[in-house]
């Protein structure tokens, strides 16, 4: 059985938990591996109680940890401290990425691996304390200085809000008198707990302490100097919710804001949470009291399968800033993130014996960890292959958030993430079929092989020749050994046939299983597609009604402006139409006059009256026309004009002879 080639996303560990249901029957062997090396393999066989798969099925894993590994043996030995010292980075140089998460059937013991339990540390526990203890002296100070925590907020690509741990702290748990501060010594926080808060601060003394890490060592670049940033959130349903801004009570929670995985302005290669809560850690007892608090906000829901079984896909990440210490000015920060992710645990609706909400939960987690499935397969046979075959990784928020920015181009090879750690867990008196599932798509290689069992009729006819064999040497007849010889060779047949059809059963059952959930896959993407589509039906109809306004309303600011200017020109037509009228009038008395008095000049006057004339039988055209206009339009225009026509109508006219 050939491994994956070194080019492969992930380094992928199978871990066993012990159990407690020993009851049940086991159906999983580990492999001891020869010349005492670590045990890479192991062989899944279905309970004796179903009789229809005979078939062995043998599993490669980079490394298979047995029940007795604790969580020191998985911290060293999975290169989760190698993963450390890549994202603090070498000398000179910046750190890289770090991704470790854990993937099992619900109650396997990922929760246990990366959280741990009241008495042990997990992963993320231990990679902080790691972290700390390697940096502590080269941490710059953000608390009292200013000028350190502004320089960090402005370095920060993700839109986030940056807080101190203190102040942090303070925000959450209590404003009064019994404040956490700086002037608290970091092991004597207890006290906190009786001061009136909305909730009580978790006491670092009541937190696991085991194992230590003291001995672990890094080498450290001792010419820079670092901050430790922590930020938390949950994949709950394909959404992303912050768990360090806190919702405060079940109630609120589902009002909680989601936030985008997106490129920002300033990281326009990598998508990152935007708008995260990032909150700087001095040491380790603020940096646990940190990550005590986004866990009080992990959604956990009961069901039948696992009592506190997470309900969601939960994000630690841990956030190293390094930049050079020079003699003066200080080099600009970069940043490299240890991401470690304890995975929802996959079930069968079932087994879990779920219901409503939590059925609905239950279906969106088995969704995504389908989508996951399907890249790890991927990732994993494009190591294989010459071609490489796209990594359906945007399916869902899960892998678009674990594997967008291993593929993202443009990124620069030296912050190219480092080899992932993918930690499988498994009960191996559990649920064989969940479990199974599970092993198939992320071990790194596998072969399925049914056992010979002698058959009954080899065994009838084995004996029917040593019985024929005594008789014949009894009688002094010959065997038919050529019978037999024959016989033999068909059974034999038989059973390569039955083991043939075993495996290509257990193939098809496979290829159903890949059809089931491509058709699921199929379905949600149309789901999708039609959700998007409504989607962008309905922004483009509201840019559109938003438009329709806009454009209603400057034509009717420009109407109205025109019939400002309409009417403006009507008044002063009339303007002009009455001082004509006075005009003539004065004129005719006047003409009357010269008429009497100055014959010589009546050819003038009757000229001139003839112009009068003309001018105002154009404007009583363009009056009336005006006219009909202002009719349809102003009720106070109305009257001005139907005043006007009254005059007309008076009998007073222009077409006075001299
Ligand atoms: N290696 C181990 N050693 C001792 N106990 C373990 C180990 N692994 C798991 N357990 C115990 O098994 C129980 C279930 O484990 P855990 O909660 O970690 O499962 P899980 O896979 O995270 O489940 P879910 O996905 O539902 O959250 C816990 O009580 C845990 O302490």
């Amino acid at each position: 059985m050939d491994t994956k080639p070194q080019s492969a996303l992930f380094d992928v560990f199978l871990r066993l938990r012990p159990s407690t249901t020993e009851d049940k029957t086991r159906f999983l062997e580990v492999e001891a591996e020869i010349e005492r090396e670590a045990a890479t393999h192991i062989t899944i066989k279905a309970p004796a109680n179903d009789h229809r798969k005979r078939a062995v099925e043998r599993f490669a894993f980079t490394r298979v940890f047995e029940e007795s590994a604790t969580q020191r043996d998985i911290l060293e030995r999975t290169g989760a401290v190698s993963l450390v010292a890549g994202v603090l980075g070498a000398e000179g140089r910046e750190g890289r990425d770090g991704l470790l998460a854990t993937l099992g059937v619900t109650g396997s013991g990922k929760s246990h691996t990366i959280l741990g339990t009241k008495s042990q540390r997990g992963l993320t526990q231990l990679t902080l304390d790691v972290l700390f203890s390697q940096t502590q002296q080269y941490l710059v100070d953000t608390e009292t200085n200013e000028r350190n925590f502004s320089s960090i907020c402005e370095a920060d690509a993700s839109e986030s809000q940056v807080l101190t741990a203190s102040s942090f702290l303070d925000g959450i748990y209590d404003s009064g008198p019994g404040r956490f501060s700086r002037a608290t010594t970091p092991m004597d926080v207890s006290f906190i707990s009786t001061a009136p808060a909305k909730r009580y601060m978790p006491r670092i003394s009541a937190l696991p302490q085991a194992p230590s890490v003291e001995d672990v060592n890094i080498d450290v670049d001792t010419s820079a100097e670092y901050a430790i940033i922590v930020s938390m959130y949950e994949v709950y349903n394909d959404r992303i919710f912050d768990l360090l801004t806190a919702s405060g009570s079940v109630k609120t929670a589902s009002k909680r804001r989601a936030l985008l995985f997106k490129s920002t302005e300033f990281s326009p290669d990598r998508k990152v949470v935007a708008g995260l809560r990032k909150v700087v850690c001095a040491d380790l007892d603020e940096a646990l009291l940190v990550l005590e608090t986004g866990l009080h906000e992990r959604r956990v829901a009961g069901t039948g399968s696992n009592a506190v079984s997470s309900r969601s896909h939960g994000f630690f990440c841990i956030e190293v800033k390094k930049r050079h210490r020079g003699h003066g000015i200080p080099g600009p920060w970069t940043s490299s993130t240890m991401t470690i992710v304890d995975l929802a645990g996959s079930e069968r609706a079932r087994t879990a014996k779920t219901a409503g909400a939590t059925l609905a939960e239950a279906g969106k987690i088995n969704e995504s960890l389908m989508y996951l499935g399907q890249c790890m397969q991927m990732q994993s046979d494009n190591a294989h292959a010459t071609t490489s075959n796209l990594v359906p990784f945007r399916q869902c928020k899960l892998t678009e958030l674990l594997f967008s920015n291993s593929f993202a181009q443009g990124n620069a090879p030296h912050k190219a993430p480092q080899k992932a750690i993918m930690i499988v867990t498994a009960n191996p008196y559990g649920d064989y079929n969940a479990t199974s599932q599970i092993l198939r798509y992320s071990a790194l290689a596998r072969e399925v092989t049914v056992p010979r069992i002698p058959s009954v009729t080899s065994t009838i006819l084995s004996g029917t020749a040593a019985n024929s064999k005594s008789a014949g040497q009894s009688s002094g007849r010959s065997t038919p050994s050529d019978l037999v010889g024959e016989l033999e060779a068909m059974n034999a047949e038989v059973a390569r046939l039955r083991e043939a059809l075993e495996i290509t059963q257990i193939r098809l059952e496979e290829e159903m299983q890949r059809r089931i959930e491509a058709e699921a896959s199929w379905t949600a993407a149309e789901a999708r597609i039609h959700e998007v589509e409504a989607e962008i039906r309905e922004e483009v109809w509201s840019e559109m009604e938003s438009k329709l306004a806009l454009e209603q309303r400057r034509w009717r600011a420009a109407r109205d402006e025109e019939l400002d200017r309409n009417d403006e020109h009507l008044d002063r037509k009339l303007e002009i139409l009455a001082s004509g009228i006075s005009i003539y009038e004065d004129n005719d008395k006047e003409n009357e006059q010269a008429s009497f008095d100055r014959k010589s000049g009546r050819n003038d006057d009757q000229r001139r009256m003839k112009e009068l004339e003309d001018e105002n039988t154009e404007l009583q055209s363009r009056l009336m026309l005006m006219e009909r206009e202002k009719i349809q339009r102003s009720p106070s225009k109305k009257m001005k004009v139907l005043k006007t026509r009254k005059w007309e109508g008076s009998g007073v006219g222009l077409s006075c002879s001299p």
